[in-house]
């Protein structure tokens, strides 16, 4: 496919505000691809590159290179050339990845030259592009879109689905089945501002203490066992403890849901930093398993024997689960039938934040598991305020801070795939997250003024807010009150931040 029909695509795409409209384009242009075309197509439409970052910067996209006259590129070829440009490092890598891009945009037209451009610098993003996706090719294939959704659901790659289907057609959906040894995105959470909120909107439910831990998927078959991020990122090696206490269990063929989380030889929690600290080291696991030992903590079963139970209601996977893991494995949690239970839940609540915990999800019982949803059936609420924002620039540093990069411009997302800057704050950044920060925006600079640095909006920070309040200078008409950095959020991309319109619906009182 030539690179020129999947920009002029692209951009109608942007234009039309008509979801049925963005639909048809997209299954014509899903029409004309090859299976091979998709790797590329599908990321591009959204605005994500394949190859992640490619540390290009301002300097070098700022260049004036002349447009070719006719549109030659194809799809896969500017892939291939993004791939050479990624893989340059050492000493005169700057000069050669000025090279490449140059080379690259002579060979684009000028329309050609400007989706270059913003795919290069992060600024053609469409957030809600996936969704439009699952239609657009369930009518150029033929199968139904629900199966198509699913299928994505389930692999958590609609890159995968889209070429299987485009290459095979609707049969090739079978394939995307729950699988023992295959792990699919986790179910995520809502916020609800109180217990007796979140039991009033959901009636039956669980509600759970809320650990500040890493999700882990645990898939068991026999004798081996696999644990898996919430980014499906495979992080069995790591966790020896997780192996062992999926082998003890009484099944020999299951999914658990839960979390990893170290205990202190009191039994209280330690912070999260010093979970995740230990969850991500490669280095030394048995020194570190020692050091810092963490158990699992299950909370759901998706896949038990050879039955798939992701479409049962809550309640009876939790009874599955508790055959399966006994209870000191399991959250602790309380059942409420309605209003009427509130009070026992706001004391399990109180119970639980004593206990050193973060808060409580509270569950609907007749809820299937929605994989890689934030569904509604699922309510986290926290004292503490957090959103998790993009950082889109941050100013250099005075005083202590300078050559460091220090303040940082916080956005939401916006309806339209961009973001809304909140605010800016300085405050919670220790001296190693500045010295880490300083290090991973600037490869995400594409400009520097002296004052402030623009950066490609991929790094997701998660904030502590005490409430939004009115203010005429920023563009979605509020800003955040004492916003402090909590830490940042690699396991989470943008696509997965926070919204300025459930910001606003959360905050009543100052909706413009
Ligand atoms: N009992 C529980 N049930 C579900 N999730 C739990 C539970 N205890 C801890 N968690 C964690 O809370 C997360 C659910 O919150 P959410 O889906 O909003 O993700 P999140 O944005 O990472 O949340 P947060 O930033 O508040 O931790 C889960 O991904 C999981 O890691």
């Amino acid at each position: 496919m030539l690179l020129s029909r999947l920009a002029e695509v692209s951009g109608e795409v942007a234009a039309t505000a008509a979801r049925s409209r963005k639909v048809a384009l997209l299954a014509e242009l899903f029409r004309e691809a090859e299976a091979e075309d998709v790797p590329v197509v599908i990321p591009y439409l959204a605005g994500r590159l394949p190859q992640g970052r490619l540390g290009v910067g301002w300097k070098v996209l700022g260049r004036h290179v002349p447009a070719a006259p006719e549109a030659t590129l194809t799809v896969r070829e500017v892939d291939a050339a993004l791939t050479e440009l990624g893989r340059v490092s050492g000493p005169g890598s700057q000069a050669e990845r000025a090279r490449l891009v140059g080379a690259l945009l002579g060979a684009a037209t000028e329309a050609e030259q400007r989706f270059l451009l913003g795919l290069l610098s992060g600024e053609v993003r469409q957030g809600a592009l996936d969704a439009v996706a699952v239609e657009g090719l369930a009518r150029a294939t033929g199968a139904a879109a629900g199966d198509v959704r699913r299928a994505v659901m389930l692999s958590g790659s609609l890159q995968a689905v889209a070429e299987a289907l485009l290459g095979e057609g609707p049969d090739a959906l079978d394939r995307f089945r729950l699988t023992v040894g295959r792990p699919v995105l986790p179910m995520l959470a809502h916020s609800a501002s109180s217990v007796a909120e979140a039991v009033q909107k959901l009636g039956a439910c669980a509600v759970e203490e809320k650990l500040d831990g890493i999700r882990v998927q645990v898939h068991r078959d026999g004798d081996t066992v696999r644990v898996h991020t919430r980014t499906l990122d495979d992080i069995t090696a790591r966790l020896p403890e997780v192996t062992a206490a999926a082998l003890e269990l009484s099944g020999d063929r299951f999914i658990l849901d839960g979390e990893v989380i170290s205990f202190d030889a009191a039994g209280r929690p330690r912070s999260f930093q010093e979970t995740a600290g230990r969850v991500g080291s490669r280095a030394d696991v048995a020194r570190a398993a020692e050091q810092v030992p963490v158990s699992p903590v299950f909370f759901d079963v998706l896949a038990a024997d050879d039955r798939e139970l992701l479409d049962l209601p809550f309640a009876e996977r939790h009874a599955h689960l508790a055959r399966l893991v006994p209870e000191p494995m399991r959250v602790r949690r309380t059942l409420a039938e309605g209003p009427g239970d509130i009070p026992a839940a706001q004391r399990f609540l109180a119970d639980t934040l004593a206990r050193g915990h973060e808060g409580v999800v509270v569950k609907s019982l007749a809820a299937p598991y929605s994989a890689g949803r934030r569904g509604a059936a699922w309510l986290k609420v926290k004292p503490v305020h957090t959103l998790d924002l993009v950082v889109l620039a941050a100013e250099w540093g005075h005083g202590r801070r300078t050559g460091r990069l220090s303040n940082l411009h916080l956005g939401a997302r916006t309806a339209d795939g961009g973001f809304a800057m909140l605010g800016k704050t300085f405050k919670g950044l220790t001296d190693a997250l500045l010295a880490w920060q300083t290090e991973r925006l600037l490869r995400l600079a594409v400009e520097d003024d002296g004052w402030t640095v623009r950066v490609r909006p991929e790094l997701v920070v998660e904030i502590a807010y005490d409430g939004l309040q009115r203010s005429s200078r920023y563009p979605a008409g509020v800003t955040l009150r004492f916003a402090r950095v909590l830490r940042y959020r690699e396991d989470k991309s943008p696509a997965e931040a926070d919204t300025v319109e459930a910001l606003l619906a959360a905050h009543p009182e100052v909706t413009p």
